[in-house]
């Protein structure tokens, strides 16, 4: 059987403070226009709660002081060899003030006011549940880059 190709590790931490999440407008570069959480690459010899806090700090220019691990998702695209693995976080307290960068701007939003259509296709489908302070595992395939065929998504035990 050929070898499997190990998942990209990805870290996604959105702040979720006072019924308001916090997301990243990205101003430049690749998804320019385009809102997420917080996160990136996991590197090679930190934890991915370690990664997860890094990059809130680098992208956000805040400390996470309380952050619980609440998602798995697993992606694979048909035009990409690697698949990914995506942990994603919630902040439930974190210290400072989130500044902008060149390259990101952070942005409040009520929970019925997230920019879907300028998001990833996926994030529709667990948004929910991570609102709802579950926990979930999800499988999403995509075509490509903005084309999502089919998912599964589920509820699991208490992270
Ligand atoms: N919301 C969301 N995020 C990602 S990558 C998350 C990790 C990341 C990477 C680079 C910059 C910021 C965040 C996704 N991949 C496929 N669907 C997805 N949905």
């Amino acid at each position: 059987a050929p070898a499997a190709v190990p998942p990209k590790l990805l870290t996604l931490v959105i702040p979720f403070i006072g019924g308001q999440l916090l997301l990243g407008k990205k101003l430049r570069g690749f998804g320019e226009g385009y809102f997420n959480g917080f996160g990136g690459k996991v590197e090679l010899g930190e934890t991915i709660e370690a990664s997860a806090r890094r990059e809130l700090l680098e992208e956000a220019g805040v400390t996470a002081t309380a952050m619980q691990h609440c998602g798995l998702l697993h992606f694979h695209f048909d035009d990409k060899p690697q698949p990914w693995e995506v942990h994603v976080f919630r902040v439930s307290v974190f210290e400072g003030q989130p500044v902008t960068t060149d390259e990101m701007a952070p942005i409040w939003f009520q929970p019925d006011q997230v920019p879907f259509d300028k998001m990833w296709a996926d994030d529709i489908h667990w948004y929910p549940l991570f609102l709802a302070g579950k926990a979930f595992v999800g499988s999403f395939h995509f075509k490509d880059t903005h084309t999502l065929v089919e998912h599964t998504l589920q509820e699991a035990a208490a992270a």
